[in-house]
């Protein structure tokens, strides 16, 4: 049995690492133990309790900043890799504790597996800091774990060697199906459904998040018969405007953010999504709901092209529009909602526990024979 450290912290990467601790633990090869690094504490919890999770190791979070957050982690994940002797360290995608857990590997020498390697915009401002995250990632990890033919030809672009990339298909898929299959659940909504919106990304902070909000109030608006449901992040930054600008609006939904089954279900009785949401715009085509992205550019163009979603920006006028337009155009909605999922079937952890088995089995084979 190999012990697997699988490091994670927020609640995008615990769904994108739930179904392959799942995977791991049930392959007869792997003994895999989840380390919580202390991020997203709520929302964490929330997210672990729907995939049946509990950590193995809780990391205890010093401090609210990031950097106070940074140092401590860093501290104690150094002890935890020294206390025991790891074949494989997991990360996911591109956060403060993603970035963490694989420096710590390195410097233990411990191989680290990128799980949704290969994401890039080239713009280090955009996302801020992940943009950068996931390329000094990238830089340590010796096994990168692409969810599609374009991240990994990133990879093969910045000279990463082509024995060290797979294309896996994207986790969340895996966890989608996962919880639909657990849960039973089903489309619940009669007739068109609502409009789903979500928006918290760093980048849409400030005037940005308040034209998207005028722009779902005048949607709103415009279709009272229209039900708007809108699950808000916690962070006062996002919660206060979103309040403030849609709180009297009869037909709107504010809610706090939903457990990861009732996000499930709420996207799967959307007409439409609206969202700034990485995670969002991979799950949305799986249900073939077509989606808007409150952003200017993606590193997700994949669903652009397939025709799953298109890019709105995030200024009132072109928001609104868009709604319009495929609120009076049928033909133009329906294309979008059977483009189908380009970012993968539902077996994505399938084809790393081979990568991974091939890989590790066969490294301590050519070990044990020199
Ligand atoms: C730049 C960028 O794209 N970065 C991404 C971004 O991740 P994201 O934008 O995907 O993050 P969220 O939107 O928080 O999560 C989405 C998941 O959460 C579920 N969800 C959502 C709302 C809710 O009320 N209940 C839920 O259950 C939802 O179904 C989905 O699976 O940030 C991460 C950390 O910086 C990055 O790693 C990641 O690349």
């Amino acid at each position: 049995m190999l012990d697997i450290l699988i490091v994670c912290g927020t609640r995008p990467e615990i769904i994108k690492l739930a179904p392959l601790y799942h995977s791991l633990n049930a392959c007869g090869w792997a003994h895999p133990s989840w380390l919580h690094t202390g991020q997203h504490g709520e929302m964490a919890r929330q997210m672990l309790d729907c995939f049946d999770i509990s950590p193995d190791i809780v990391l205890d979070r010093g401090g609210d900043g990031l950097a106070e957050f940074s140092v401590r982690c860093r501290s104690l994940l150094d002890g935890v890799m020294t206390n025991a002797s790891w074949s494989l360290v997991v990360v996911q995608g591109d956060t403060e504790s993603t970035f963490l857990g694989a420096l710590t590997g390195f410097y233990h020498r411990v191989p680290v597996a990128h799980v949704e390697a290969g994401l890039r915009t080239y713009d280090l401002d955009r996302p801020f800091p992940e943009e950068g995250l996931r390329q000094m990632v990238s830089r340590i990890t010796r096994f990168h774990l692409a969810p599609t033919d374009r991240a990994a030809s990133a990879l093969s672009v910045e000279a990463i060697p082509e024995d060290r990339i797979v294309v896996t298909g994207n986790t969340v898929i895996d966890a989608q199906h996962w919880t639909t299959q657990r849960h039973r659940l089903s489309r619940r909504a009669q007739g068109k459904g609502h409009l789903l919106v979500t928006s918290h990304r760093r980048e849409n902070w400030g005037a940005d998040l308040r034209e998207i909000c005028y722009a779902v109030a005048d949607i709103a608006t415009h279709h009272p018969e229209l039900e708007v449901l809108f699950p808000v992040h916690l962070n006062p930054v996002v919660s206060k405007p979103v309040h403030a600008i849609l709180g009297g609006l009869g037909n709107v939904r504010l809610t706090p953010p939903f457990d990861y089954l009732e996000m499930q279900q709420a996207l799967m009785d959307a007409w439409l999504v609206l969202t700034d949401s990485g995670g969002l715009q991979e799950e949305a085509p799986t249900f073939g709901v077509p989606l808007l992205v409150l952003r200017t550019e993606t590193e997700r163009p994949e669903a652009i092209e397939a025709g799953c979603a298109r890019l709105a920006g995030t200024r009132r006028a072109s928001i609104v529009s868009q709604v319009e337009r495929l609120w009076d155009d049928p033909v133009a909605y329906e294309a979008m909602a059977h483009a189908g999922n380009p970012f993968g079937d539902g077996h994505a952890c399938d084809r790393i526990v081979d990568f991974l088995h091939d890989a590790l089995i066969g490294d301590e084979r050519q070990r044990k024979a020199v």
